[in-house]
């Protein structure tokens, strides 16, 4: 384990994070936090028995510098850090778009930057976080990235030329599922079912096709076919999604993030 790591601007990401820290048995001693309002800082104070500290004492106190600001927020955030970031830091960006030579032309010469694009899951141990080396950062400073995430979910490494892509698959991924389970659950409203009998029905749907997925090894389209019987129910249902041009649709949504993520290439509004 790494020494002492901070994460600079706890919200949704950087609290899941540190939750995953302690449960992976970090001490509480090593891990800092710091937030922008003091009745945040107050709460992860509470919550995890960490130190809550400013961005300027986190950058002098930990070896490791988890940034899970918005990428609206990083410019704002770089102008206060980095004159107190020494290149023996290494820096880690959680954040949508903003590639690893935007945080080196702002830091001093030579220090590590990594690139990670978790999600969500990452509050069940189930995220994946996308990993990518800057230029000054080697294999041992992502080792101690994927350190950092792998207690939340399983890391992969790619080629930051990638970290657009897989912010449109991955990071916003989950968001996809959750829009599918609500507009099915409707679906079940409309067919004359309880709400909560339609909801529990579509979730384990969706839990029961997710660990088919992850666990068999089978192609998509077999696991699909299995259900789809001759003349049946779900052939009927699958006309429909073609004729509404569902896979179409899915393939100009992520395309759409693509683009959005390489517009936050410049810490974007
Ligand atoms: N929400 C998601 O599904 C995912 C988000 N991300 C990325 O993670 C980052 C964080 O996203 P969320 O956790 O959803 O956002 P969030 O809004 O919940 O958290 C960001 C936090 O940063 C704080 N902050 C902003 N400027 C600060 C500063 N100068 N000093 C200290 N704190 C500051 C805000 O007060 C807020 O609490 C973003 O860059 C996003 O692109 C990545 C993967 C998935
Ligand atoms: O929507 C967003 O910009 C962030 C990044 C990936 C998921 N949520």
């Amino acid at each position: 384990m790494t020494q002492r790591v901070a994460v600079l601007g706890t919200g949704k990401i950087g609290e899941a994070l540190v939750s995953g820290l302690l449960r992976a048995g970090k001490p509480p001693a090593e891990v800092l936090v710091t937030a922008r309002r003091p009745e945040r800082a107050a709460e992860l104070r509470e919550r995890y028995g960490v130190e809550t500290v400013d961005n300027a004492e986190a950058a002098k106190a930990a070896d490791t510098l988890i940034l899970t600001v918005k990428p609206q927020d990083m410019g704002t955030l770089l102008e206060e850090l980095a004159p107190h970031v020494s290149a023996d830091r290494l820096v880690i960006s959680g954040a949508a778009g903003v590639p690893t030579a935007w945080f080196e032309e702002r830091l001093a010469p030579g220090t590590p930057v990594v690139r990670v694009m978790t999600n969500t899951p990452v509050l069940v141990d189930e995220a994946m976080s996308v990993i990518s080396a800057g230029s000054h950062a080697t294999e041992a400073h992502l080792l101690r990235t994927e350190e950092i995430f792998k207690p939340v979910g399983r890391t992969l490494r790619v080629p930051e030329s990638q970290q657009d892509a897989a912010t449109a698959l991955s990071g916003s991924g989950p968001a996809y599922f959750f829009f599918l389970v609500e507009a099915m659950t409707d679906a079940g409203i409309l067919l004359g079912l309880p709400r909560a009998v339609a909801a529990e029905m579509i979730v384990q749907a969706a839990v029961g096709a997710s660990v088919m997925l992850r666990d068999s090894g089978e192609h998509p389209v077999k696991l699909r076919e299995a259900v789809t019987s001759p003349a049946g129910t779900t052939i009927a249902a699958i006309r429909e999604l073609e004729n509404h041009g569902v896979r179409a649709a899915m393939l100009s949504a992520l395309e759409a993030a693509r683009n959005r993520s390489q517009e936050l290439a410049s810490g974007g509004k």
